[in-house]
Protein backbone atom coordinates (compact mmCIF):
# COMPACT_ATOMS: atom_id res chain seq x y z
CA UNK A 1 0.00 0.00 0.00
CA UNK A 2 2.58 2.63 1.29
CA UNK A 3 5.29 1.99 -2.00
CA UNK A 4 1.62 2.19 -3.80
CA UNK A 5 0.87 5.40 -2.83
CA UNK A 6 4.90 7.03 -3.01
CA UNK A 7 4.32 5.66 -7.06
CA UNK A 8 1.30 7.57 -7.00
CA UNK A 9 3.06 10.67 -5.81
CA UNK A 10 6.17 10.48 -8.44
CA UNK A 11 3.31 9.66 -10.84
CA UNK A 12 1.75 13.08 -10.27
CA UNK A 13 5.11 14.85 -9.88
CA UNK A 14 5.93 13.72 -13.58
CA UNK A 15 2.46 14.49 -14.64
CA UNK A 16 2.59 18.19 -12.75
CA UNK A 17 6.36 18.63 -14.78
CA UNK A 18 5.12 16.94 -18.12
CA UNK A 19 2.38 19.72 -17.94
CA UNK A 20 4.61 22.87 -16.90
CA UNK A 21 7.22 21.48 -19.70
CA UNK A 22 3.96 21.41 -22.16
CA UNK A 23 2.97 25.14 -21.21
CA UNK A 24 6.71 25.96 -21.20
CA UNK A 25 7.12 24.72 -25.00
CA UNK A 26 3.25 26.25 -26.18
CA UNK A 27 4.00 29.39 -24.95
CA UNK A 28 7.85 29.72 -25.79
CA UNK A 29 7.18 31.21 -29.34
CA UNK A 30 4.67 33.61 -28.51
CA UNK A 31 7.60 34.54 -25.83
CA UNK A 32 10.03 34.93 -28.45
CA UNK A 33 7.73 37.04 -30.38
CA UNK A 34 7.42 39.45 -27.91
CA UNK A 35 10.64 39.49 -27.11
CA UNK A 36 11.63 40.23 -30.78
CA UNK A 37 8.79 43.01 -30.67
CA UNK A 38 10.57 44.46 -27.47
CA UNK A 39 14.20 44.51 -29.50
CA UNK A 40 12.42 46.26 -32.54
CA UNK A 41 13.65 43.16 -34.24
CA UNK A 42 10.15 42.07 -35.96
CA UNK A 43 10.67 44.29 -39.10
CA UNK A 44 11.03 42.83 -42.18
CA UNK A 45 11.17 44.76 -45.82
CA UNK A 46 11.50 45.50 -49.09
CA UNK A 47 14.28 47.80 -49.76
CA UNK A 48 14.06 47.91 -53.67
CA UNK A 49 12.90 46.55 -56.43
CA UNK A 50 13.60 45.85 -60.35
CA UNK A 51 11.34 44.62 -62.67
CA UNK A 52 11.80 44.43 -66.42
CA UNK A 53 8.50 42.98 -68.78
CA UNK A 54 6.15 42.25 -65.72
CA UNK A 55 2.73 43.28 -67.37
CA UNK A 56 2.59 46.48 -67.97
CA UNK A 57 6.17 47.17 -65.99
CA UNK A 58 8.57 47.33 -69.14
CA UNK A 59 11.67 48.49 -67.16
CA UNK A 60 11.55 49.84 -63.38
CA UNK A 61 13.79 50.47 -60.40
CA UNK A 62 12.20 51.43 -57.37
CA UNK A 63 13.41 52.05 -53.84
CA UNK A 64 10.55 51.59 -50.81
CA UNK A 65 10.22 53.28 -47.39
CA UNK A 66 10.40 50.58 -44.91
CA UNK A 67 7.04 52.00 -43.26
CA UNK A 68 4.40 53.62 -45.91
CA UNK A 69 4.23 53.43 -49.26
CA UNK A 70 1.90 54.87 -51.45
CA UNK A 71 0.99 54.15 -55.25
CA UNK A 72 -1.50 56.72 -56.80
CA UNK A 73 -2.19 56.76 -60.68
CA UNK A 74 -5.43 57.00 -63.10
CA UNK A 75 -6.96 53.30 -63.90
CA UNK A 76 -4.83 50.92 -65.38
CA UNK A 77 -1.52 52.53 -64.68
CA UNK A 78 0.46 49.24 -63.09
CA UNK A 79 -0.17 50.44 -59.53
CA UNK A 80 -1.80 46.43 -58.96
CA UNK A 81 0.85 45.05 -61.16
CA UNK A 82 3.61 46.61 -58.84
CA UNK A 83 2.04 45.10 -55.86
CA UNK A 84 1.70 42.07 -57.76
CA UNK A 85 5.34 41.82 -58.65
CA UNK A 86 6.25 42.19 -54.55
CA UNK A 87 3.94 38.99 -53.97
CA UNK A 88 5.25 37.19 -56.40
CA UNK A 89 8.61 37.36 -54.74
CA UNK A 90 7.05 36.24 -51.66
CA UNK A 91 5.02 33.28 -52.93
CA UNK A 92 6.71 32.06 -56.28
CA UNK A 93 3.08 33.28 -58.19
CA UNK A 94 1.02 35.99 -59.07
CA UNK A 95 -2.14 36.88 -56.84
CA UNK A 96 -3.72 37.01 -59.81
CA UNK A 97 -3.17 34.40 -62.43
CA UNK A 98 -2.02 30.53 -61.97
CA UNK A 99 -0.89 31.19 -65.74
CA UNK A 100 3.11 32.08 -65.21
CA UNK A 101 2.88 32.94 -68.91
CA UNK A 102 0.41 36.05 -68.59
CA UNK A 103 2.41 38.02 -66.48
CA UNK A 104 5.35 38.93 -69.29
CA UNK A 105 4.89 41.98 -71.14
CA UNK A 106 2.32 41.24 -74.29
CA UNK A 107 5.28 42.32 -76.36
CA UNK A 108 7.87 40.53 -74.89
CA UNK A 109 9.32 37.01 -74.25
CA UNK A 110 10.36 37.17 -70.65
CA UNK A 111 9.71 38.75 -67.08
CA UNK A 112 12.80 39.45 -64.63
CA UNK A 113 12.23 40.23 -60.91
CA UNK A 114 14.89 41.20 -58.48
CA UNK A 115 14.29 42.59 -54.75
CA UNK A 116 16.54 43.38 -51.94
CA UNK A 117 14.93 42.88 -48.66
CA UNK A 118 15.83 43.45 -44.74
CA UNK A 119 14.98 40.68 -42.94
CA UNK A 120 15.76 40.27 -39.29
CA UNK A 121 19.31 40.73 -38.99
CA UNK A 122 20.26 39.69 -42.28
CA UNK A 123 19.97 40.65 -46.70
CA UNK A 124 18.24 38.95 -48.69
CA UNK A 125 18.20 39.25 -52.51
CA UNK A 126 15.58 37.28 -54.19
CA UNK A 127 15.54 37.17 -58.04
CA UNK A 128 13.07 35.21 -60.21
CA UNK A 129 13.04 34.91 -64.16
CA UNK A 130 10.86 33.33 -66.58
CA UNK A 131 11.15 33.07 -70.33
CA UNK A 132 8.17 31.91 -72.58
CA UNK A 133 8.11 28.12 -72.87
CA UNK A 134 10.87 27.56 -69.73
CA UNK A 135 10.46 26.52 -66.44
CA UNK A 136 11.01 29.74 -64.36
CA UNK A 137 14.18 30.23 -62.18
CA UNK A 138 13.67 31.70 -58.59
CA UNK A 139 16.94 32.22 -56.73
CA UNK A 140 18.05 33.20 -53.00
CA UNK A 141 21.00 35.33 -52.80
CA UNK A 142 22.43 33.43 -56.45
CA UNK A 143 21.29 29.91 -55.39
CA UNK A 144 18.61 28.43 -57.41
CA UNK A 145 15.71 26.71 -55.12
CA UNK A 146 15.25 23.16 -56.05
CA UNK A 147 12.11 23.38 -54.23
CA UNK A 148 10.08 26.77 -54.69
CA UNK A 149 8.08 25.73 -51.20
CA UNK A 150 11.47 25.87 -49.43
CA UNK A 151 10.77 29.68 -49.80
CA UNK A 152 7.04 29.89 -48.69
CA UNK A 153 7.31 31.51 -45.26
CA UNK A 154 10.23 33.31 -46.02
CA UNK A 155 9.00 36.82 -46.57
CA UNK A 156 5.62 36.76 -45.22
CA UNK A 157 2.89 38.75 -47.04
CA UNK A 158 -0.30 39.65 -46.42
CA UNK A 159 -2.63 41.45 -49.51
CA UNK A 160 -6.08 42.97 -49.67
CA UNK A 161 -7.48 43.79 -53.34
CA UNK A 162 -10.94 43.92 -54.38
CA UNK A 163 -11.34 40.36 -55.46
CA UNK A 164 -11.39 38.98 -52.42
CA UNK A 165 -14.29 39.38 -52.49
CA UNK A 166 -14.68 35.94 -54.06
CA UNK A 167 -14.25 34.89 -50.88
CA UNK A 168 -17.74 35.38 -49.76
CA UNK A 169 -19.57 35.56 -53.17
CA UNK A 170 -17.57 32.04 -54.29
CA UNK A 171 -17.85 28.92 -53.26
CA UNK A 172 -16.81 26.80 -50.79
CA UNK A 173 -13.42 25.84 -52.26
CA UNK A 174 -12.21 29.55 -51.96
CA UNK A 175 -12.34 29.85 -48.21
CA UNK A 176 -10.65 25.95 -47.87
CA UNK A 177 -8.12 27.59 -50.18
CA UNK A 178 -8.29 30.88 -48.40
CA UNK A 179 -7.78 28.43 -44.84
CA UNK A 180 -5.11 26.12 -46.73
CA UNK A 181 -3.28 29.24 -47.96
CA UNK A 182 -2.34 30.50 -44.76
CA UNK A 183 -2.08 27.49 -42.55
CA UNK A 184 0.88 25.81 -45.25
CA UNK A 185 2.63 28.90 -45.22
CA UNK A 186 4.24 28.04 -42.26
CA UNK A 187 2.90 24.08 -41.57
CA UNK A 188 5.19 22.24 -44.45
CA UNK A 189 3.67 18.90 -42.71
CA UNK A 190 0.52 20.25 -43.45
CA UNK A 191 1.12 20.91 -46.82
CA UNK A 192 2.50 17.24 -47.10
CA UNK A 193 -1.19 16.07 -45.18
CA UNK A 194 -3.43 17.92 -48.12
CA UNK A 195 -1.28 16.75 -51.08
CA UNK A 196 -1.74 12.68 -49.85
CA UNK A 197 -5.71 13.65 -49.04
CA UNK A 198 -6.37 14.70 -52.42
CA UNK A 199 -4.38 12.05 -54.04
CA UNK A 200 -5.86 9.43 -51.86
CA UNK A 201 -9.44 11.44 -52.75
CA UNK A 202 -8.58 11.12 -56.39
CA UNK A 203 -7.97 7.25 -56.14
CA UNK A 204 -11.11 6.68 -54.19
CA UNK A 205 -12.96 8.20 -56.76
CA UNK A 206 -11.41 6.46 -59.46
CA UNK A 207 -12.13 3.66 -57.91
CA UNK A 208 -16.18 4.53 -57.22
CA UNK A 209 -16.22 5.08 -61.36
CA UNK A 210 -14.39 1.92 -61.99
CA UNK A 211 -16.52 -0.21 -59.51
CA UNK A 212 -20.19 1.54 -61.63
CA UNK A 213 -18.74 0.82 -64.87
CA UNK A 214 -18.02 -3.14 -64.42
CA UNK A 215 -20.58 -3.41 -61.71
CA UNK A 216 -18.41 -4.85 -59.17
CA UNK A 217 -17.40 -3.76 -55.59
CA UNK A 218 -14.81 -4.67 -53.04
CA UNK A 219 -14.80 -3.19 -50.22
CA UNK A 220 -11.24 -4.03 -49.28
CA UNK A 221 -9.60 -2.18 -52.37
CA UNK A 222 -11.79 1.15 -51.24
CA UNK A 223 -10.35 0.34 -47.44
CA UNK A 224 -6.63 1.69 -48.56
CA UNK A 225 -7.93 4.74 -49.54
CA UNK A 226 -10.24 5.03 -46.31
CA UNK A 227 -7.49 4.08 -44.10
CA UNK A 228 -5.24 7.16 -45.79
CA UNK A 229 -7.79 9.79 -46.08
CA UNK A 230 -8.82 9.03 -42.68
CA UNK A 231 -5.32 9.16 -41.28
CA UNK A 232 -4.24 12.58 -43.20
CA UNK A 233 -7.83 14.28 -43.04
CA UNK A 234 -8.02 13.94 -39.48
CA UNK A 235 -4.89 15.88 -39.12
CA UNK A 236 -6.31 18.83 -41.46
CA UNK A 237 -9.47 18.60 -39.40
CA UNK A 238 -7.22 19.46 -35.90
CA UNK A 239 -4.74 22.20 -37.95
CA UNK A 240 -7.96 23.67 -39.54
CA UNK A 241 -9.70 23.87 -36.06
CA UNK A 242 -6.72 25.52 -34.10
CA UNK A 243 -6.61 27.86 -36.72
CA UNK A 244 -9.95 29.26 -37.14
CA UNK A 245 -10.17 29.10 -33.55
CA UNK A 246 -7.59 31.65 -33.09
CA UNK A 247 -8.65 33.91 -35.79
CA UNK A 248 -11.93 34.37 -35.23
CA UNK A 249 -11.91 36.95 -31.45
CA UNK A 250 -8.86 38.92 -33.51
CA UNK A 251 -11.30 39.24 -36.67
CA UNK A 252 -14.40 40.10 -34.61
CA UNK A 253 -12.24 42.87 -32.64
CA UNK A 254 -10.84 44.55 -36.03
CA UNK A 255 -14.38 44.27 -37.53
CA UNK A 256 -16.11 45.93 -34.60
CA UNK A 257 -13.14 48.92 -34.45
CA UNK A 258 -13.60 49.17 -38.26
CA UNK A 259 -17.57 49.89 -37.76
CA UNK A 260 -17.46 51.12 -34.17
CA UNK A 261 -19.49 48.35 -33.11
CA UNK A 262 -22.47 48.90 -35.36
CA UNK A 263 -22.77 45.25 -36.14
CA UNK A 264 -22.02 41.89 -35.11
CA UNK A 265 -19.94 39.35 -37.48
CA UNK A 266 -19.68 35.75 -37.00
CA UNK A 267 -17.15 32.74 -38.80
CA UNK A 268 -18.12 29.27 -38.35
CA UNK A 269 -15.85 26.81 -39.25
CA UNK A 270 -17.86 23.88 -40.79
CA UNK A 271 -16.86 20.58 -41.15
CA UNK A 272 -18.52 16.85 -41.27
CA UNK A 273 -16.07 16.00 -38.44
CA UNK A 274 -16.93 18.38 -35.94
CA UNK A 275 -20.04 15.43 -36.04
CA UNK A 276 -18.86 12.30 -36.46
CA UNK A 277 -15.31 10.63 -36.69
CA UNK A 278 -14.08 10.05 -40.03
CA UNK A 279 -14.05 6.35 -40.34
CA UNK A 280 -18.31 6.52 -39.53
CA UNK A 281 -18.82 9.23 -41.65
CA UNK A 282 -17.18 7.13 -44.78
CA UNK A 283 -19.32 4.27 -43.73
CA UNK A 284 -22.21 6.20 -43.47
CA UNK A 285 -21.88 7.70 -47.02
CA UNK A 286 -20.65 4.67 -48.80
CA UNK A 287 -24.13 3.82 -50.13
CA UNK A 288 -24.48 7.24 -51.60
CA UNK A 289 -20.97 7.60 -52.31
CA UNK A 290 -21.23 4.15 -55.04
CA UNK A 291 -24.90 5.84 -56.30
CA UNK A 292 -22.42 8.87 -57.12
CA UNK A 293 -19.35 7.96 -58.24
CA UNK A 294 -17.48 10.05 -55.35
CA UNK A 295 -16.63 10.64 -52.22
CA UNK A 296 -19.34 12.45 -50.48
CA UNK A 297 -18.00 13.76 -47.28
CA UNK A 298 -14.61 14.39 -45.61
CA UNK A 299 -12.50 17.55 -45.03
CA UNK A 300 -12.55 18.33 -48.92
CA UNK A 301 -16.25 19.65 -48.26
CA UNK A 302 -15.58 21.91 -45.38
CA UNK A 303 -16.60 25.43 -45.50
CA UNK A 304 -16.46 28.69 -43.60
CA UNK A 305 -19.59 30.42 -42.66
CA UNK A 306 -19.90 34.34 -42.85
CA UNK A 307 -22.77 35.85 -41.08
CA UNK A 308 -23.47 39.27 -40.31
CA UNK A 309 -25.83 39.84 -37.42
CA UNK A 310 -26.95 36.40 -38.15
CA UNK A 311 -27.79 36.68 -41.39
CA UNK A 312 -25.31 35.30 -44.37
CA UNK A 313 -23.16 38.36 -45.66
CA UNK A 314 -23.13 36.53 -48.81
CA UNK A 315 -26.80 37.74 -49.58
CA UNK A 316 -27.80 40.26 -47.00
CA UNK A 317 -24.58 41.96 -46.12
CA UNK A 318 -24.21 45.80 -48.15
CA UNK A 319 -20.83 46.05 -50.20
CA UNK A 320 -19.19 48.08 -47.36
CA UNK A 321 -20.04 45.47 -44.95
CA UNK A 322 -18.80 42.75 -47.32
CA UNK A 323 -15.40 45.13 -48.11
CA UNK A 324 -15.41 45.72 -44.15
CA UNK A 325 -15.47 41.63 -43.34
CA UNK A 326 -12.68 41.01 -45.79
CA UNK A 327 -10.47 43.81 -44.33
CA UNK A 328 -10.84 42.39 -40.92
CA UNK A 329 -10.51 38.71 -41.96
CA UNK A 330 -7.11 39.56 -43.97
CA UNK A 331 -5.68 42.05 -40.64
CA UNK A 332 -6.74 38.56 -38.19
CA UNK A 333 -4.62 36.81 -41.05
CA UNK A 334 -1.98 39.39 -41.01
CA UNK A 335 -1.76 39.02 -36.81
CA UNK A 336 -2.01 34.76 -37.26
CA UNK A 337 0.96 35.26 -39.67
CA UNK A 338 2.99 37.39 -37.77
CA UNK A 339 2.55 35.73 -34.43
CA UNK A 340 3.80 32.25 -36.18
CA UNK A 341 6.75 34.25 -38.14
CA UNK A 342 7.79 36.57 -35.56
CA UNK A 343 7.96 39.06 -38.20
CA UNK A 344 6.06 41.65 -39.18
CA UNK A 345 4.25 40.71 -43.06
CA UNK A 346 4.25 43.06 -45.47
CA UNK A 347 0.87 44.25 -45.57
CA UNK A 348 -0.43 45.23 -49.51
CA UNK A 349 -3.47 46.93 -49.30
CA UNK A 350 -4.88 47.49 -53.00
CA UNK A 351 -8.21 49.67 -53.56
CA UNK A 352 -9.10 49.39 -50.17
CA UNK A 353 -11.05 52.34 -49.26
CA UNK A 354 -13.25 51.63 -52.24
CA UNK A 355 -16.93 51.26 -50.99
CA UNK A 356 -16.44 52.29 -47.56
CA UNK A 357 -17.58 55.41 -45.70
CA UNK A 358 -15.70 57.87 -44.58
CA UNK A 359 -16.09 56.97 -40.60
CA UNK A 360 -14.91 53.49 -41.80
CA UNK A 361 -11.81 54.88 -43.73
CA UNK A 362 -10.75 56.63 -40.84
CA UNK A 363 -11.43 53.64 -38.61
CA UNK A 364 -8.63 51.91 -40.88
CA UNK A 365 -6.62 54.62 -41.39
CA UNK A 366 -6.22 54.95 -37.95
CA UNK A 367 -5.66 51.20 -37.46
CA UNK A 368 -2.81 50.70 -40.08
CA UNK A 369 -0.70 54.00 -38.88
CA UNK A 370 -0.27 52.02 -36.06
CA UNK A 371 3.41 50.81 -35.23
CA UNK A 372 2.20 47.28 -34.89
CA UNK A 373 2.23 47.17 -38.89
CA UNK A 374 5.35 47.17 -40.61
CA UNK A 375 6.16 47.96 -43.88
CA UNK A 376 2.73 48.76 -45.36
CA UNK A 377 1.73 49.38 -49.69
CA UNK A 378 -1.62 51.24 -50.52
CA UNK A 379 -2.95 52.18 -54.07
CA UNK A 380 -5.52 54.88 -54.75
CA UNK A 381 -6.70 56.73 -57.81
CA UNK A 382 -5.99 60.04 -55.54
CA UNK A 383 -4.47 61.64 -52.41
CA UNK A 384 -7.75 62.51 -50.88
CA UNK A 385 -7.51 59.35 -48.31
CA UNK A 386 -3.68 59.07 -48.16
CA UNK A 387 -3.35 62.78 -47.26
CA UNK A 388 -5.40 61.75 -43.80
CA UNK A 389 -2.94 59.20 -43.35
CA UNK A 390 -0.34 60.97 -43.87
CA UNK A 391 -0.69 63.23 -41.22
CA UNK A 392 -0.73 60.81 -38.93
CA UNK A 393 2.48 59.32 -39.83
CA UNK A 394 4.24 62.03 -40.40
CA UNK A 395 8.36 60.21 -41.21
CA UNK A 396 9.19 57.27 -43.17
CA UNK A 397 6.21 57.69 -45.69
CA UNK A 398 7.15 57.64 -50.01
CA UNK A 399 4.41 58.57 -52.53
CA UNK A 400 4.99 57.13 -56.21
CA UNK A 401 3.24 58.53 -58.94
CA UNK A 402 2.21 55.88 -61.40
CA UNK A 403 1.61 56.16 -65.34
CA UNK A 404 1.26 54.03 -67.81
CA UNK A 405 3.66 51.71 -66.59
CA UNK A 406 5.93 53.97 -65.38
CA UNK A 407 7.06 54.64 -61.52
CA UNK A 408 7.91 58.23 -60.26
CA UNK A 409 9.21 59.27 -56.27
CA UNK A 410 7.38 62.43 -56.06
N1 LIG B 1 0.99 40.69 -69.72
C1 LIG B 1 0.70 41.98 -69.87
N2 LIG B 1 1.37 42.74 -70.78
C2 LIG B 1 1.12 44.06 -70.91
N3 LIG B 1 0.19 44.73 -70.19
C3 LIG B 1 -0.51 44.02 -69.28
C4 LIG B 1 -0.29 42.62 -69.07
N4 LIG B 1 -1.13 42.22 -68.09
C5 LIG B 1 -1.83 43.29 -67.70
N5 LIG B 1 -1.46 44.39 -68.41
C6 LIG B 1 -2.00 45.74 -68.32
O1 LIG B 1 -1.80 46.27 -67.03
C7 LIG B 1 -2.82 47.24 -66.81
C8 LIG B 1 -3.47 47.01 -65.46
O2 LIG B 1 -2.62 47.49 -64.51
P1 LIG B 1 -3.04 47.49 -62.99
O3 LIG B 1 -4.04 46.41 -62.71
O4 LIG B 1 -1.79 47.50 -62.24
O5 LIG B 1 -3.80 48.88 -62.91
P2 LIG B 1 -4.09 49.79 -61.65
O6 LIG B 1 -3.18 50.97 -61.71
O7 LIG B 1 -4.06 48.98 -60.42
O8 LIG B 1 -5.55 50.24 -62.00
P3 LIG B 1 -6.90 50.35 -61.13
O9 LIG B 1 -6.85 51.66 -60.43
O10 LIG B 1 -7.95 50.33 -62.19
O11 LIG B 1 -6.97 49.16 -60.23
C9 LIG B 1 -3.87 47.09 -67.87
O12 LIG B 1 -3.75 48.18 -68.76
C10 LIG B 1 -3.50 45.78 -68.53
O13 LIG B 1 -3.82 45.78 -69.89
Amino acid sequence: MENGSINLNINQQEIVINTNLLFVLKNLRKFVSFVLLILGDLMMYIEEISIVNFKNLKDVQVEFSPRLNCLIGNNGAGKTNLMDAVYYLSFCKSFFTTVDQFNINHAEQFFMLNGNYKRLSSNENITCGLKKGQKKQFKRNSKIYKRLAEHIGLLPLVMITPSDVNLILGGSDERRKFMDGVISQFNQNYLDDLLKYNRALQQRNNLLKQFAAERYFEAELLSVWDNQLIEYGTRIHTERQKFVKKLIPVFQQYYSYISQENEKVGLTHQSDLYEHDFEKLLNDSLPKDRLVQYTSAGVHKDDLVFNIDEFPIKKLGSQGQKKTFLVALKLAQFDFIKEISGMNPILLLDDIFDKLDSNRVEQIVKLVSDEQFGQIFITDTNREHLDVMLEKIDTGYRIFQVNAGKIELK
